[in-house]
C-alpha cells in the first residue's frame, strides 16, 4: 500500500493555477525529494498532501485512506519551511521537542516516561541532546532547524514531510540532519522532502521529483548537477537529459526564478 498517492491534483491561489495534473506515488520506506525552481509549486504540493491547501481537482490518499477521511495525523511529522523555532518563544529545546508528542499522547494526559524517552532519542538523533535545557533562542539557525526536526521525530511518525529542511543551514547541522534522516529511513520510515540542495542527504534519496511551473517535469533518479560528472564513482547514468529537455533547472548552484 502506498503511503501517499496524489492523483490528477490541481491547486489554485486566487484563481491562478499553481499546480496542475500532479500524479505522485510514495511507497513505504521511500525517500522522495521534490526539487524545482523557486515558485515552481513544491511547497504547495506538500501542503496539499497535508491538507493545508484545498485541492481544486484530483485526490490525495494517505496510508490508503482518502485525505478527507484520514484522521491518523500523528503518523505524519511535518517540518514547515523557514519556521523560526525561536521566534519570540522563550521555550527550551526540550519543551519544543516535547510538543511534538502532543498528537501521540493527547493534550490532557501528562507526559510520561515514554514521552521523555522519545524526546531524548530524537534530540540524540539530531545531535542536540546536550542543549535540551537551553532556550531555543540561544541556538544557531541550523540548530533551531534540527530542533524542529527532532520535534517531528519525537512523534515517532511513519511519514516525515520536510520543506527545505537544510536551507541556510551550516555544514555540521546538515551532516547531523542527514544522519537523523538515514536512521529514520533505516528504521522503515518514509520521507518526502522539498530541497534546493541535497548535499549530504543525496545518497538517501530513492526518487527525485522535479516540479516545473506547477507540473511534474521529471521523476526518477536524482539528476546530477553540472560539474559532478568527473567525480570518482560517477556511474554515467544521466537522468538529467530529460530534465534538460524540459528546460528545468536542477543544479543546486543554478537556481532559477519562477516564470
Ligand atoms: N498562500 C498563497 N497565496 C497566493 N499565492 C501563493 C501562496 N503560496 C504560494 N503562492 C504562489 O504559488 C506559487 C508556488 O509557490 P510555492 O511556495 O509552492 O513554490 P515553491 O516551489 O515551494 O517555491 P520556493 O522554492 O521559493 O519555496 C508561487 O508563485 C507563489 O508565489
Amino acid at each position: 500500500m502506498s503511503v501517499v498517492t496524489v492523483s490528477h491534483a490541481a491547486v489554485s491561489y486566487a484563481g491562478r493555477a499553481v499546480l496542475q495534473d500532479i500524479d505522485l506515488d510514495v511507497q513505504p520506506g521511500q525517500v522522495v525529494a521534490i526539487l524545482g525552481a523557486n515558485g515552481s509549486g513544491k511547497s504547495t504540493l506538500i501542503r496539499s498532501v497535508l491538507g493545508l491547501v484545498p485541492l481544486e481537482a484530483g485526490t490525495v490518499t494517505l496510508f490508503g485512506t482518502p485525505q478527507r477521511r484520514f484522521r491518523q495525523w500523528a503518523r505524519i511529522g511535518y517540518v514547515p519551511q523557514r519556521m523560526g523555532a525561536g521566534s519570540g518563544v522563550p521555550a527550551t529545546v526540550g519543551e519544543v521537542v516535547a510538543s511534538g508528542r502532543l498528537a501521540r499522547r493527547g493534550i490532557f494526559r501528562p507526559s510520561g516516561a515514554a514521552d521523555r524517552e522519545a524526546v531524548r532519542t530524537a534530540l540524540t538523533d539530531v545531535g542536540l541532546l546536550d542543549r535540551i535545557a537551553d532556550p531555543v533562542s540561544t541556538l544557531s539557525g541550523g540548530q533551531q532547524q534540527r530542533t524542529l526536526i527532532a520535534r517531528a521525530l519525537a512523534g515517532r511518525p511513519d511519514l516525515l514531510i520536510l520543506d527545505e529542511p537544510t536551507a541556510g543551514v551550516d555544514a555540521a547541522s546538515q551532516d547531523a540532519f542527514a544522519e537523523a534522516l538515514r536512521r529514520f529511513a533505516q528504521a522503515g520510515g518514509t520521507i518526502m522532502l522539498v530541497a534546493h540542495e541535497l548535499g549530504p542527504i543525496e545518497p538517501l534519496i530513492d526518487k527525485a521529483v522535479v516540479v516545473h511551473h506547477g507540473r511534474i517535469a521529471y521523476e526518477g533518479a536524482v539528476p546530477e548537477p553540472a560539474g559532478h560528472h568527473a567525480e570518482p564513482g560517477h556511474d554515467h547514468v544521466h537522468p538529467h537529459a530529460e530534465a534538460e529537455r524540459a528546460r528545468i533547472c536542477v543544479a543546486p548552484t543554478d537556481r532559477m526564478p519562477a516564470n
